[in-house]
This record gives C-alpha cells, sequence and structure tokens, in this order.
C-alpha cells in the first residue's frame, strides 16, 4: 500500500516576538496560512523494520537529520513500533527559506505514519508530537490558518484569507532560523504588528485590510544581516505588489497580489532579479 501525503509551504502573515524565555526560545504571536505550493511525500512498508529515505533534491539530507526520518524515529520510540517505512520526498518548496519547508515534510510524515501504522492519533496527538520536532510543526499537521502562540506550538484556527495570488522570491542566501532570533534584540523592538488587527482583517475578509496588516519583526534582524533581502523587498513594492513582507525568518519575500495578470507581471519582473519565483495562491 503506497499512502501520499502534501505539504504545504507556509508564509507568515505576521510575526511578533514578545521576548526571550529562559529555555532560549522566543515567545511569539505570529498569523500563519498555507499556500499551494507543496512537497509530496510517499510512503510504503518496505517489508523490513528499517526506515529510509530518498528524494530527488539533492540539498536535503536523507539521514537522520531529515525532519521527516525524524518524525518516524519519534513515532515508532513512542508507540514501540517495529515496523519500517520508505518514504520518497519530491522537493519543490525551497529549501532553509524561511516557508516551513522541512517542517511541513515532518507534519506530512506523522499524518501519513499515522495511517500507514494504523496508530490512530488524533490532530491533537500529532500537533503534540509534533512540537517535540519543531515549533513551526504542528501549524503544519493542522493547516488552514491559525494564529500560532507560545514558541509557536499553541494555534487558534483564524478564518481564511481572501484568496489571491502570493508572489514568492526566494534569494540565493540560506538563513539559520537560530541566527536570525539569536541577533534579535526584543526589549529594543520598535514597533510591534498587531495580531488582533490581522484577525480582525480575517474575519472581515478584507484584502486590503489583510495587506496592511503584515508585519515581522525579524526583517529588523535578517534585513541587516542580507541588504539583498531589503532590495528584494523594495523591487517587489515597486513592481506594483499590494503588500510586501518576508515570510518567517527569510530570507523569501512574498508579495499578495488581487490580480492575476499583476501576479505575472511581478513574476516577470523580478527574473532578472532573483531566479527562484514562483506564483502560487492561498489555501486558507
Ligand atoms: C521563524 C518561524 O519559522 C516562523 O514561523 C518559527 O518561529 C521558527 O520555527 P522552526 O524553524 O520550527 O523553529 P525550531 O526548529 O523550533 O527552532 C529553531 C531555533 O530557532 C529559535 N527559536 C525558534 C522558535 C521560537 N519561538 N523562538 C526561538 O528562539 C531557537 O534558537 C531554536 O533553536
Ligand atoms: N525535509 C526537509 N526539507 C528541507 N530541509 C530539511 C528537511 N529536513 C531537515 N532539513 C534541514 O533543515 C534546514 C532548514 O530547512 P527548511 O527548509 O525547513 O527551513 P525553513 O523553511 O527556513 O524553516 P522554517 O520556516 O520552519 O524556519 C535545512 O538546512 C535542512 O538541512
Amino acid at each position: 500500500m503506497f499512502i501520499y501525503e502534501k505539504a504545504p509551504a507556509k508564509i507568515n502573515l505576521m510575526l511578533d516576538v514578545l521576548h526571550k524565555r529562559n529555555d532560549g526560545f522566543h515567545e511569539v504571536e505570529m498569523v500563519m496560512t498555507m499556500v499551494d505550493l507543496a512537497d509530496r511525500l510517499t510512503l510504503h512498508d518496505p517489508g523490513t523494520s528499517r526506515i529510509s529515505l530518498s528524494s530527488q533534491s539533492g540539498y536535503i539530507p536523507l539521514d537522520d537529520k531529515n525532519l521527516a526520518v525524524r518524525a518516524a524515529r519519534l513515532l515508532r520510540q513512542r508507540f514501540g513500533i517495529n515496523r519500517g517505512v520508505h518514504m520518497h520526498l519530491e522537493k519543490r518548496i525551497p529549501v532553509a527559506a524561511g516557508l516551513a519547508g522541512g517542517s511541513s515534510d515532518a507534519a506530512a510524515a506523522l499524518r501519513g505514519l499515522n495511517r500507514l501504522w494504523e496508530l490512530g492519533l488524533s490532530t491533537a496527538e500529532l500537533e503534540d508530537l509534533g512540537a517535540e520536532i519543531g515549533s513551526d510543526v504542528p501549524f503544519c499537521v493542522r493547516g488552514g490558518t491559525a494564529l500560532a502562540t507560545g514558541r509557536g506550538e499553541k494555534l487558534e484556527a483564524l478564518s481564511s484569507p481572501p484568496r489571491c495570488w502570493v508572489v514568492l522570491a526566494k534569494p540565493p542566501i540560506n538563513v539559520s532560523t537560530a541566527d536570525v532570533y539569536g541577533n534579535l534584540k526584543a526589549a529594543e523592538i520598535a514597533v510591534h504588528p498587531s495580531a488582533s488587527g490581522m484577525r480582525e482583517a480575517l474575519e472581515q475578509s478584507s484584502f486590503e485590510a489583510v495587506c496592511g496588516g503584515l508585519g515581522n519583526v525579524l526583517e529588523d534582524v535578517t534585513l541587516k544581516l542580507y541588504p539583498g533581502v531589503a532590495r528584494l523587498k523594495q523591487v517587489m513594492e515597486n513592481l506594483g505588489a499590494d503588500g510586501v513582507l518576508m515570510s518567517g525568518s527569510g530570507p523569501t519575500v512574498f508579495g499578495l497580489v488581487s490580480k492575476e495578470e499583476k501576479a505575472k507581471r511581478i513574476c516577470n519582473g523580478l527574473r532578472g532579479f532573483c531566479e527562484e519565483v514562483y506564483a502560487v495562491r492561498t489555501l486558507g
């Protein structure tokens, strides 16, 4: 039996950091939503107790460092499973991009193995297990649109954003999430984006209010470390995107655009500037 799971990318419509915690993590308030750029994970029982992974991508680890493999090991250890799994990952989400690619693969592995190994776990139980792998994994297990608090693992479902185009541009640099949080001075953040403002914008299904409420305090760090990301934001704004923001810890910059022709025009305009450009849609 083969099991298929889609692993979509996420963007952060807003990301605020409240303070640094004693455990080294930061207390956050973020609104996240899925977009229709996705990795594809295929799982099957190899008839042995081995856990293995293959991928067409040369950019990701295939051993225990891969978050999908970590998800399989975690489930097997927690529930005393002796069955194995072979997973094939068709990687489409750019790596180390701020789009939670690895976290979404881990979430897809948790969902897929729950089916393959017939564990009968609820979504809430899978979310709790996901939190042991990474802060973004619980949201990736659940999908949709959510307000994430705590270190990102506490979720509250929100209304989906109005259907629109999302132009994603990933500059050719790899950003470490730990470095970005490490360089953030939480006490010195001048302007905090508003989670309640974004919630209201989503409830009203107002595209303009969603664009107006975009904000990410990690931009201050990443844009200083990598001025190319600031230039990319500027280019996307000049090309006429309705709202522009860096996703997560970056370096991907996304532009929200209401009209298809404009999204295509922005993509074409970006191509001379940035190689990895995608026009996708919000998933809600
Ligand atoms: C930037 C975001 O992707 C936005 O959605 C998340 O906040 C980060 O999620 P993630 O990549 O799943 O993060 P994790 O793998 O849990 O943590 C990576 C590193 O980022 C830092 N980190 C992460 C989340 C958080 N709330 N505070 C932190 O300080 C920690 O140094 C941690 O060691
Ligand atoms: N399945 C996976 N796909 C991509 N990267 C993975 C995977 N498993 C582990 N990694 C490692 O994780 C690192 C971060 O990759 P990922 O694509 O998840 O970053 P990201 O999109 O910035 O994540 P986030 O937005 O959650 O911070 C990479 O350097 C890679 O080596």
